[in-house]
């Protein structure tokens, strides 16, 4: 990162005021009256109300929509197991971009904790006041269990972003890069570095849309995985590939799609030479990419490239999704959000890249045009039309596949 930026990033962080969130009042509290319904006595009526029917909660407390983004600081970004405070600044920008691009309050919660299950009991035990619960940069493996005992545990939708708000983006921006390169998911060979909470559920959402398990190479630090290793837990060993490929160079050879949601420059201009015609390259790893687009341009013409940062073309990054999707499962009270919703999320992002750009986008964007193409795989996060589309699509998902609490509001989002 260049000084200036890293300037201007720390000034943005620390001014006016430290921090990006705030608190808002939404009742007047100035008078006497006023502060007879917000507080005693009135405030006693709700009460009643709530523990007479839980539900009312939803009535007359922020809880209908509000987000809680839960960590524990082991996974921040690509930075690694920093712990729960120095993810505060993560965890407040995802708060920042529920609301600015949902309309949803969010609150970061930084947990430290002794254990997964110290840890899931803290989380269940302050479930009720929220909406949903988004699960931010909690490293693999403990990811999994986690989520999986919380989604148990909690009447409200708990879903960890960095699995599924990236598999969603990484599918939809898939398809379409294929689609422009004139590929099949389910023909190519897809490499994808990183075994952990993003990479298995990118692999995964991708074997649902179309791609072969015998096709998808994955790697950790040890190199691919496979059925000859000894070190590698459960959630790895779902994605073992014993066709005798075992090192980078090996599987990079002729491979049509690398995945990256690792770390920093882990793929050289060599490897990306040695893929297939027409690659494709979504180097996600935040902030620094598996490589630079600069560096893979200068190899290769014939390329898509995306990464997950905001400053270069084809941003892949879970942004594009979470923000949407909760909006639409807050909408109709899901209960969860199940694997319908997740698809018709991926619909939606995806199709909206096919379709115009307007002006405002590209002005917000700082670009002159913007048409689907290898420059243009994925809606830009302020399009105005994710919202509508994206959470209208989950929330009609929610209903016809029986998690919708209450019927979809007449004429929601159109
Ligand atoms: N663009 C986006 O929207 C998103 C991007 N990401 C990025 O994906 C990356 C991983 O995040 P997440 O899955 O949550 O983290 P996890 O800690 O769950 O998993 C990290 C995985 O990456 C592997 N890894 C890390 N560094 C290297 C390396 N240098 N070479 C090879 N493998 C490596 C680890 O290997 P091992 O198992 O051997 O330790 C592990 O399998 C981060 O960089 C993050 O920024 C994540 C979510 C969203
Ligand atoms: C984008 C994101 O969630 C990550 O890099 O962890
Ligand atoms: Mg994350």
């Amino acid at each position: 990162m260049s000084a200036d930026l890293r300037q201007a990033a720390l000034d943005y962080h620390a001014q006016p005021v430290p921090g990006k969130i705030a608190i808002a009042l939404t009742k007047p509290a100035e008078t006497a009256d006023d502060l007879s319904l917000a507080y005693s006595p009135g405030v006693a009526e709700p009460v009643r109300e709530i523990a007479a029917n839980p539900a009312d909660a939803y009535l007359y407390t922020s809880k209908a929509n509000l987000v809680a983004v839960i960590t524990n600081g082991t996974a921040i970004l690509g930075l690694g197991n920093l712990g729960p405070l120095a993810s505060k600044p993560v965890m407040e920008g995802k708060a920042l971009l529920f609301k600015r691009f949902a309309g949803i309050d969010a609150i970061d919660i930084e947990v430290t904790h002794t254990d997964s299950a110290d840890f899931i009991r803290t989380v269940a035990n302050i479930a009720d006041t929220f909406g949903g619960i988004n699960l931010e940069d909690i490293k693999a493996p403990e990811c999994f269990e986690i989520e999986k005992a919380l989604i148990e545990l909690c009447d409200i939708p708990v879903f960890h972003d960095d699995q599924h708000g990236t598999a969603i983006v990484t599918a939809a921006g898939m398809l379409n890069a294929l689609e422009i390169q004139g590929k099949n998911l389910s023909d190519v060979r897809i490499v994808c570095m990183g075994a952990g909470a993003a990479a298995v559920a990118c692999m995964d959402l991708l074997i649902v849309c179309g791609a072969k398990p015998e096709n998808i190479y994955m790697l950790d630090r040890k190199g691919v995985i496979h059925s000859a290793r000894t070190d590698i837990n459960e959630h790895k060993r779902r994605f073992v590939n014993d066709s005798g490929l075992k090192t980078l160079e090996q599987v990079m050879d002729g491979a049509d799609v690398f995945v990256g949601v690792s770390g920093p420059n882990v793929i050289t201009a060599e490897h990306v030479k040695s893929m297939a015609p027409k690659p494709v390259i979504f180097a996600c790893s935040n902030p620094d990419p598996e490589i630079r687009p600069e560096l893979a341009k200068t190899v290769r013409d014939d390329l898509i490239i995306g990464t997950g940062r905001s400053d270069y073309p084809n941003q892949v990054n879970n942004v594009i999704c979470f923000p949407f999707i909760f909006r639409g499962a807050l909408d109709v009270r899901a209960s969860r959000i199940n694997s319908a919703m997740k698809r018709a999320a991926v619909e939606a992002i995806r199709s909206i890249a096919k379709e115009p750009v307007p002006a405002e986008v590209l002005l917000a964007a700082g670009e002159t045009e913007l048409t689907f193409g290898v420059n243009y795989v994925l809606p830009k996060p302020m399009d105005p039309r994710l919202l509508p589309r994206v959470a209208r699509a989950v929330a009609i998902a929610a209903e016809d596949s029986g998690v919708a609490r209450i019927p979809l509001p007449d004429n929601y989002m159109l």
